[in-house]
């Protein structure tokens, strides 16, 4: 895992490690303070004009040394700065150590009940990655008087409040306007709604070396191109229509065809060779007035799909859009499965095993290894493992999607503003470019089409999910507000161009 590419997230266990592993390396502990509390600096340089007044919160541990690092620094260049230390004073070695540098002729700190709306800027250095229980007492009274107070904060590393691998708000959370985050990202600065209460997050190097933070890291990556282009399928003149899969989509019944419709074009726009529509006879008919470059085969019930399926050229299928819960949908997915088939289960697909996620899995470990993409959002998700100890009920959205996927051997794409991809290996993918337009009707029957397209080219069914869900995002945010899923396979192209230039500039520069 350690080899994939990508932009590790790093959890605050192992953000720690990190750290312990540069400071058995030589680098002292305040020299990595001394770097993050500049990075705070030059962050609040930016937010505050001259003149401004900024209140800097210090908590005890090291979270707290970072922004007595940035007091003293933002005084030494003439700024207006107060030190609230709510908490009492540092207890740690390098935390004590920056107090005692700031507060050296600088005066005491200001009193808890201090007004905060009388600055300009708050600097939030209460707690970070060392948050280990929900806030409370003058800790959170703390934390709400600052949101009450509507000034515009900085936060030191996370919030205080945010718990840095899940994403969640412990009991409360400050909401910052930004924040200065060190060495990697952390999980819970891109699930919500923990990237809702970060704001703008920047990552300052501290002189964390890159294979130290690969080497603790833990397979968890920001959805980014880094993670997959390199098996992304480029075009190329010798692979015709032929050799870009074929994939074959279960169509709903006549009165709901829009939705498999949605996701063969997507399967096309995204660059596979061939898409046929597998549809009852009536259904057939409604296809037939709408479809021009995707076929049409008749399929009335499983076993006439089944047959289909007989003809090894429809490498990749897709099932679910609006395809009817039941058992029916429920033996496509076998029969597909069975057959060894790449095989994209969406919406109804996955609800047609609602409650028996045992009986997926036997289904997808009789395909031997083909892979199975499944792209249910947080209700379908939860009808699937509802009932399995140790997946609903564990911490982070990044924790339940892997362990799904480690029960069922599918790729799963837990869908949300925050969708998080996840393999059988433990790796997972947060995705963070999806814009709000993004939640329309159809836009997952989209996704499944532009997973389906890469999975018929051949891409490994962990890397073709993550390329759909960012291609997907980055579709609508090149369409903007107003969209309806309809646009959505239509902006494809632009984003195959930029991803293809990407991918060139990256060739070039190895
Ligand atoms: N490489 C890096 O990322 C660097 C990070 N730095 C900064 O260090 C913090 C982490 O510092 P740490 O001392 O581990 O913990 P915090 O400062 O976040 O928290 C301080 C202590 O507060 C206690 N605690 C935890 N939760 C609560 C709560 N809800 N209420 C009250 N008190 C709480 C806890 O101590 P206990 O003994 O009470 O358990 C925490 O230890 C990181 O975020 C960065 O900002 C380095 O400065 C530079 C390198
Ligand atoms: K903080």
């Amino acid at each position: 895992m350690a080899s994939q590419s990508g932009e590790h997230l790093l959890r605050a266990a192992q953000m720690a490690e990190a750290d312990r592993i540069t400071i058995a390396s030589g680098v002292p502990g305040h020299e990595l303070m001394a770097r993050a509390g500049s990075g705070v600096a030059a962050a609040a340089r930016r937010m505050a004009a001259p003149g401004a007044r900024i209140l800097v919160i210090c908590g005890t541990g090291n979270n707290g040394g970072d922004g007595y690092v940035a007091a003293r620094l933002l005084q030494a260049e003439g700024r207006d700065v107060a030190v609230m230390a709510p908490l009492g004073p540092a207890t740690t070695a390098d935390a004590g150590r920056a107090a005692a540098d700031w507060a050296h002729g600088r005066g005491a700190a200001v009193a808890i009940d201090a007004d905060v709306a009388g600055y300009d800027l708050v600097i939030d250095a209460l707690f970070g990655a060392g948050l280990n229980r929900p806030l409370d007492g003058a800790a959170l009274d703390l934390a709400r008087r600052l949101n009450a107070s509507g000034r515009p904060v900085l936060a030191v590393d996370v919030p205080s409040g945010l718990n840095a691998d899940s994403g969640q708000a412990m009991a409360a959370s400050v909401r910052a306007a930004a924040t200065v985050t060190f060495a990697a990202r952390k999980p819970g600065q891109l699930l919500l709604p923990g990237r809702l209460l970060c704001g703008d997050v920047t990552c300052v190097d501290i002189g964390i070396a890159p294979e130290t933070i690969a080497r603790v890291a833990g397979g968890i990556f920001r959805n980014s191109p880094d993670l997959w282009q390199a098996s992304f399928p480029a075009p190329s003149l010798e692979a015709h229509k032929y050799r870009r899969g074929h994939v074959l989509c279960g169509s709903g019944g006549p009165l709901s065809t829009g939705a498999i419709r949605l996701a063969a074009r997507s399967a096309l726009r995204v660059g596979a060779g061939l898409a046929t529509v597998a549809a009852g006879l009536d259904a057939c008919r409604a296809h037939a007035a709408h479809l021009t470059a995707i076929m049409i085969r008749e399929a009335e019930g499983a076993g006439d799909f089944a047959r289909l399926l007989d003809d090894a050229r429809f490498n990749a299928v897709i099932l679910g859009p609006a395809g009817g819960v039941g058992p029916e949908l429920a033996a496509r997915v076998e029969a597909a499965a069975r057959r060894g088939r790449a095989l994209v289960m969406d919406a109804d697909a996955i609800s047609s095993f609602a409650g028996a996620p045992e009986r997926l899995a036997a289904v997808i470990a009789a395909g031997e290894g083909a892979p199975v993409v499944m792209t249910p959002h947080d209700g379908e998700f939860a009808r699937l493992f509802g009932d399995v100890a140790g997946v609903m009920d564990v911490g982070a959205k990044y924790e339940r999607a892997v362990a799904a996927a480690r029960m069922t051997g599918a790729i799963v794409v837990l869908k949300g503003a925050d969708t998080v991809i996840a393999a059988p290996d433990g790796r997972a993918a947060i995705n963070d470019n999806a814009p709000p337009w993004l939640g329309t009707a159809g836009s997952g029957d989209v996704l499944s089409g532009l997973v389906g397209g890469l999975l018929a080219q051949g891409m490994p069914g962990f890397e073709a999910a993550a390329a759909a869900v960012w291609i997907h995002g980055a579709a609508a945010q090149a369409f903007g507000p107003g969209l309806i899923s309809e646009d959505l396979p239509e902006q494809v192209p632009a984003v195959l161009r930029r991803l293809l230039r990407q991918g060139a500039q990256a060739g070039a520069a190895r």
